[in-house]
């Protein structure tokens, strides 16, 4: 896809002689792919970060594509003139909304994030996790194609960060490319398509990680989701899980278990909701790798 995000042979250094932060970088990042950047501390992470959301250029190298993005940066400029909702609201018909559809996306937003509360506090009087929590609200408000999270995670109450682990589920089923540092390895464990490590001034590709979304194969934990209803199944469930219909005509849906939530809501809020007939763990027996035992 033309508005993929593609870095090609990216350098970046601070000052004309400054050393070099990062340097023959490429890096794809395709639709519905979640992908992880990892590394040690002042490695370059927020600068590769920086250069995808395009709010830093390049020293050398190309960047090319134009997905709608959207970017929870490390450090949130809260001291703005706004209340939380006067700026989300804002910001929302900066993408285009409607003043009322802004003001009510913004609501639901700081809602889901457990921050309604704040909505009329001014942005300067916000706590670190209230104001982390519009940083990840105002990125969530314009459902981007391409999403950035420097260490956004951090600051949030335990219901914010489940919660934020879900959009993240809920960005890559609508086909939207999600990037994220996080210092918590446990951090979406396993979901990751791709990771990435930021080590001796480049990038390298975590060997035995899959390209792009996929199957069962990839580490973690899965869910297995049976279900009765129409074929064809939700595109938004089929993006996330593989299907296969069992002899007695359900469906049987083997998901990443940080992805159940958003299939089963794909399901249950389908045109024609499918009724659930059970959600497991998949128990990965050596003997019955696909768990159909
Ligand atoms: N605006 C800037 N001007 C000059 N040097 C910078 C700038 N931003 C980053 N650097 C330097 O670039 C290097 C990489 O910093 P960066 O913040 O990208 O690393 P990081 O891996 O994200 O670090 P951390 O894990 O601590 O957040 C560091 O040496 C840092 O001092």
């Amino acid at each position: 896809m033309e508005r993929a995000l593609r870095l090609t042979a990216v350098g970046r250094r601070y000052g004309v002689r400054g050393p070099w932060v990062l340097r023959d970088v490429h890096l794809d990042l395709p639709p519905a792919a979640l992908t992880r950047v990892e590394g040690p501390n002042g490695t370059g992470k927020s600068t590769l970060l920086r250069l995808l959301a395009r709010v830093d250029a390049p020293t050398e190298g190309t960047v090319t594509g134009r997905p709608r993005t959207a970017y929870v940066p490390e450090r949130f400029p809260s001291a703005l003139p706004f209340t939380a909702l006067d700026y989300l609201t804002h910001l929302g018909t900066v993408h285009g909304l409607t003043r009322k559809a802004a003001r009510r996306a913004a609501g639901d937003r700081l809602d889901r994030f457990g921050a309604a509360a704040h909505a009329l506090t001014p942005m300067s009087s916000l706590s670190k996790g209230g104001s982390q929590k519009v940083a990840v609200a105002q990125a969530l408000l314009a459902e981007p194609e391409l999403l950035i999270l420097d260490e956004a995670w951090t600051g949030l109450d335990t219901e914010a960060r489940a919660e934020l682990e879900r959009a993240v589920a809920e960005r890559t089923a609508a086909g939207s490319a999600v990037v994220f540092v996080d210092h918590d390895p446990r951090r979406l464990a396993g979901a990751a398509d791709a990771v990435h490590t930021v080590r001796d001034g480049t990038l390298h590709r975590r060997t035995g990680e899959p390209a792009v979304a996929d199957g069962p194969g990839a580490d973690g934990p899965r869910t297995v989701v049976v279900v009765r209803g129409p074929a064809p199944l939700p595109p938004e469930a089929l993006r996330l899980a593989t299907a296969e219909e069992t002899a007695d005509g359900a469906h049987r849906l083997t998901v990443r278990a940080s992805h159940s939530d958003v299939v089963l809501r794909a399901l249950l809020s389908a045109h024609r909701p499918y009724h659930v007939v059970s959600v497991n763990p998949l128990d990965v027996n050596p003997a019955d790798p696909e768990g159909r035992g």
